[in-house]
């Protein structure tokens, strides 16, 4: 399995480095704009696979999509971050010009490709590689849903004083600090609804902390995230190099599911060899119901900036 991802900033080394470290991929190709920057992460990066037991081959070039060919997966983490206070929407006049021209290098050179996409404003990329990449719709994922569970596992661990590992939940609907929808009905300790454990004010906490968890370490870190968002990559493309048909959420291009069409955004669905293999519908209460249809209300305004 040859895996590229492009972007060797920050979140791009990061999921290399954790794609390398599960051993499951024979090579993953980095790929950047900044001279020799690629080439560098991807060495430094090869001389840890003594150190921690890996064999996957890991490579770089300077924007040289030939070393790309023949990709099965191809990450887009390629643009810029967000700073303190800013959102990720207001990423989108340098991002999708870098996106949408690294998608069709990625297409040109791997006809056959899965696609995930991180770059923010990422529902709206996401989008964007859909209406210009001509791949098939489950050839498209977007990464945010399977980021933004692990955070709300965190911040319900946290209140419910539990380890992570007894604790399930997940995020769906925008990868937006408004429009994110954790779903706390549903998520449970050991099988037992959280809500028997936490009062409003707590299950409040959870919801508030998990929605701004991006922003709340683009504060701390002067920059945003990298290693969850790789771990979280990473989960991705294991389940479709090893055919694991994982349940996890990601922005889909929607077509009557939840209610929607025409739009990218966070469903939970079955990840296998083939990309997205089944979109799962959960029964949403009504005021889930609500929050989707505005979150989907924003994102849609926001794929109205695009120039295709
Ligand atoms: N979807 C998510 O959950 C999620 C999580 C974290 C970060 N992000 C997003 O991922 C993106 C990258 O974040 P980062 O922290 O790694 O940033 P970064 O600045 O560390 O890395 C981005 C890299 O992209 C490279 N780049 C820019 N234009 C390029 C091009 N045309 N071709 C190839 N490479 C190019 C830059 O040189 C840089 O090395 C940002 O847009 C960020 O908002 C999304
Ligand atoms: O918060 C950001 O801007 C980066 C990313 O989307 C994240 O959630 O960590």
């Amino acid at each position: 399995m040859k895996v590229t991802v492009v972007g060797a900033g920050a979140v791009g080394a990061s999921c290399a480095e954790y794609i390398a470290m599960k051993n499951f991929c024979s090579e993953v190709v980095l790929v950047d704009i900044k001279e020799g920057f690629a080439e560098g992460k991807a060495m430094d990066l090869m001389q840890t696979a003594s150190l921690n037991g890996f064999d996957t081959k890991i490579t770089g070039t300077t924007g040289d999509y030939s070393k790309t060919a023949g990709s099965h997966v191809a990450v887009i983490t390629s643009g810029i971050p967000r700073k303190p206070g800013m959102t990720r929407e207001e990423l989108i006049g340098i991002n999708a010009g870098i996106v949408k021209e690294v998608t069709e290098n990625l297409v040109k050179h791997s006809p056959e490709v899965i696609i995930i996409v991180v770059s923010n404003p990422m529902d709206t990329m996401a989008y964007l590689v859909h209406k210009t990449s001509g791949l098939p719709k489950h050839k498209i994922i977007g990464m945010g849903g399977a980021l933004d569970s692990a955070r709300f596992k965190y911040r319900l661990a946290e209140a419910l004083e539990a380890p992570i590992s007894d604790v399930d939940g997940m995020v769906i609907a925008a990868h937006s600090d408004t429009g994110m929808l954790p779903l706390l009905s549903k998520a449970t300790r050991n099988g037992v609804p959280v809500t028997e454990f936490l009062d409003e004010e707590q299950q409040k906490y959870v919801i508030e902390e998990t929605k701004v968890g991006g922003a709340t370490l683009t504060k701390l870190l002067g920059t945003s995230a990298w290693y969850a968002p790789g771990a979280a990559v990473s989960v991705m493309v294991q389940a479709i190099a090893c055919d694991q048909k994982k349940m996890i959420p990601c922005s889909l291009m929607l077509e009557g599911e939840y209610g929607q069409n025409d739009i990218c955004l966070g469903v939970p669905a079955i990840i296998g060899a083939n990309g997205v293999e089944k979109i799962i519908n959960v029964t949403l209460t009504a005021e889930e119901q609500l929050k989707f249809a505005e979150a989907a209300n924003a994102v849609r305004e926001v794929n109205g900036d695009l120039k295709f």
